[in-house]
């Protein structure tokens, strides 16, 4: 993916009387934000400032489709009745089509998919979001009607930040981009203390926000900028009986994934796959061979028809650590006949790529995993590849996660009545996985949660599992930023519209699919574990379980088709009719096998890499910088950690050196009372 930073001076770039002062902006000033991003964009960069000054769009390329000058960015399209400028960072698929649909009313340019939103802009306004397809950030400022669009896809694949500093607008892929403004970060130590950062629009540097997915901002006049939304997630009333039968929605989903696949094979440069030892990503690597061989499909640059030459990437953790899948990847890849490079990661190699996935990842999460993702696109580059495949996205949509099951349960399923649990299974499966979903917490239950807090998201089981995660050693005077606790919190985040449809209308399954959808997935998941860590090598993840056909058609699915219950275990099979769907198209091993979430090691030794690297991290000096921490309560951390392996302490300090690393590399100033 490419990285874009844009401003916009809501003053006039003159003094005011009121003494603020609007320089006019400079291109040194893009280009030192670009600078900080150049990783994101190794193949081109450009800018555009409009003629008064108060315009500016940057773009860095990495380049995908259309690889001549030709698809460099920013896009224009200045005619006499237009005057419009774009930069995108990301991949609008079925774009072939839809340029030769507007080719008689637009003059492209190029052969770049990105140019299609200046096209579809001209046709449809600023309802143009609607009309496309894939991930996306994208900046536009049209100059006839001073109007400025900043927006961001369905499901946050891309990140896009925003603030305003010193009268102008700033908006980015990365915060960091931000410091080439002369923006000094400042921790913003409420949602910290709360948890906002992780699931709503707030950031953990006070004054930044996220544009949120499927939202736009926008800015009239140079007026102030607000937040719109152009799509949801919908789901169906929980009332209505299916009509469609189990094989008809089987096929449904098949179609659909068939195809996001193929629209995501196709690129200027070489496409490879993520392959791991579960069903998501062994179904897109099986779907993909399947297309060789039935459509001849081109991968990318690949038109050889040879699925041997189809490339997939495991990453390989050594065998004791109980986190290796890659030995079923393997056999996977050798079922299929593709090729799989295993991408070693011992406890060296973690530690060494710690802090670098803290920093550009901007998402500190507490565990290891984001490194192994960091690894795989290392390897990615170094063969040739700047696209792969990846299968984020269907736990959500096809109800994957455990986590689901206590809400699943809770109620029955009125839409597929042939799938109804018998209600005494029903109520004794309920009761058990509401016992479970308390004693598998990553951090102590969220305490002091009101009444009324539970009832604002309909008694959903969900939201307290969310809230768990690992409390930093915060510092006593931080206890002024507590009036509301992070369930609160999370269950502020979502709109009246939300509350409505969860009390009334969906079924609890559906209610717990887009609370997690809509917080820890985009602001944590898709973040440490995606483009932004992928980016660091130039390497473009693209995924087709969030591509909005399959997901329509997958949320207005059944519960009991999602999560269906096995009679004879008395258990739920959970991405059960994702896996019937993918049947033809992986291994008897890999339809049967459970979910087993992707994880790093959890266990490393005393005094080994990675210790040391927290050791190096976790000093006085370092905590006391951030301010809103306490030394004396960190500093055992990394013994009990490491020494006594507690695994609470391990995540507490892990995600307290991740904050030390981001302080640092952006310069944050100390937090005080
Ligand atoms: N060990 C791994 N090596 C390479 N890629 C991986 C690995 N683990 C996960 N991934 C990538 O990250 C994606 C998300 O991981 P996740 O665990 O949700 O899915 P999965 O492993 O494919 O399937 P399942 O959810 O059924 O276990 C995968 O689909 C895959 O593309
Ligand atoms: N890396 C990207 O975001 C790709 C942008 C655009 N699709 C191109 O090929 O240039």
């Amino acid at each position: 993916m490419c990285g874009l930073t844009a401003l916009l001076s809501l003053q006039p770039p003159v003094t005011q009387s009121n003494g603020v002062h609007t320089p006019p902006i400079r291109p040194e000033e893009i280009d030192n934000s670009l600078e900080i991003i150049k990783h994101r964009g190794p193949d081109a960069r450009g800018q555009w400032i409009s003629p008064d000054g108060r315009v500016g769009l940057g773009h860095v390329r990495l380049s995908i489709i259309d690889l001549s000058p030709e698809g460099n960015q920013p896009f224009h399209s200045t005619t006499d009745t237009n005057d419009v400028h774009t930069i995108v960072n990301g991949e609008l698929y079925d774009f072939e089509r839809l340029r030769a649909q507007f080719a008689s009313e637009y003059d492209f340019k190029s052969h770049s998919d990105c140019e299609l939103v200046l096209a579809l802009y001209q046709h449809y306004g600023v309802s143009f979001l609607s009309h496309l397809r894939g991930e996306f950030a994208l900046v536009l400022w049209d100059a006839k009607r001073k109007l400025l669009i900043a927006a961001r896809d369905r499901y946050g694949i891309k990140s896009l930040y925003y603030t305003v500093h010193q009268g102008r607008l700033l908006v980015a892929t990365e915060m960091k981009s931000f410091l080439a403004y002369g923006w000094t970060p400042e921790w913003d130590v409420r949602t910290l203390r709360e948890n906002g950062w992780r699931f709503n629009e707030k950031c953990y540097f006070q004054g930044v926000s996220k544009v949120l997915p499927g939202h736009y901002l926008v800015s009239r006049e140079f007026g102030a900028a607000e937040q719109k939304p152009y799509w949801d997630l919908e789901f169906p009333d929980k009332r209505i009986v299916e009509t469609r039968t189990e094989e008809e929605m089987i096929l449904g989903v098949r179609e659909r994934i068939l195809d996001a696949v193929r629209l995501r094979l196709r690129a200027d440069v070489p496409v490879g796959i993520y392959l791991s030892g579960g069903l998501d990503s062994s179904a897109l690597a099986g779907v993909a061979a399947n297309l060789i061989r039935e459509e001849h499909v081109k991968v990318g640059t690949d038109n050889s028809g040879e699925i041997a030459r189809l490339q997939c990437f495991c990453v390989q953790f050594d065998k004791d650590s109980g986190a290796d899948e890659s030995d079923i990847a393997q056999r996977t890849a050798d079922w299929l006949g593709v090729e799989l490079t295993c991408v070693q990661l011992d406890e060296a190699a973690i530690a060494a790529k710690f802090e670098d996935t803290a920093w550009h990842s901007e998402a500190p999460n507490p565990d290891a995993n984001g490194i192994g993702k960091l690894a795989l696109s290392e390897t990615v580059h170094a063969k040739g590849l700047k696209v792969v495949l990846t299968g984020e996205g269907a736990d959500e949509h096809f109800a994957g996660y455990t986590l689901f099951a206590a809400d699943m349960l809770s109620e029955p399923d009125a839409a597929w009545p042939s799938g109804l649990i018998p209600e005494s299974d029903r109520e004794e499966a309920w009761s058990q996985e509401c016992i479970k979903s308390d004693i598998f917490q990553l951090g102590a239950l969220p305490k002091n949660v009101p009444p009324s807090t539970k009832r604002v998201l309909n008694n959903a089981r969900l939201p307290p599992s969310l809230c768990t995660h690992t409390p930093l050693p915060f510092a006593p005077w931080t206890d002024q930023y507590t009036a509301s606790d992070p369930q609160t919190v999370l269950a502020e985040s979502f709109d009246g519209r939300a509350y409505h449809n969860m009390a009334t209308k969906w079924h609890p399954l559906h209610s717990s699919q887009y609370i997690w959808t809509k917080s820890v997935f985009p602001n944590i998941m898709l973040r440490y574990l995606g483009d932004n860590v992928d980016m660091v090598n130039h390497v473009e993840s693209r995924t087709p379980y969030l591509d909005h056909h399959v997901t329509e058609y997958a949320n207005a699915l059944p519960p009991n088709l999602k999560m269906k219950w096995d009679p004879e275990t008395k258990k739920l099979r959970e991405k059960h009719i994702l896996r019937e769907a993918m049947k033809p198209f992986i291994t008897e091993e890999i339809y049967k096998r459970a979910k087993h979430p992707y994880m790093g090691p959890v266990r490393y030794a005393a005094d080994g890499p990675l210790h040391r690297v927290i050791q190096r991290l976790v000093t006085k000096e370092n905590v006391e910088q951030l301010g809103f921490v306490d030394w004396e309560t960190a500093e055992g951390l990394a013994d009990k950690a490491f020494v006594q392996h507690e695994h609470s302490a391990f995540r507490n300090v892990l995600s307290l050196a991740q904050f030390i690393v981001i302080g640092k590399g952006f310069g944050a100033k100390k937090a005080e009372l």
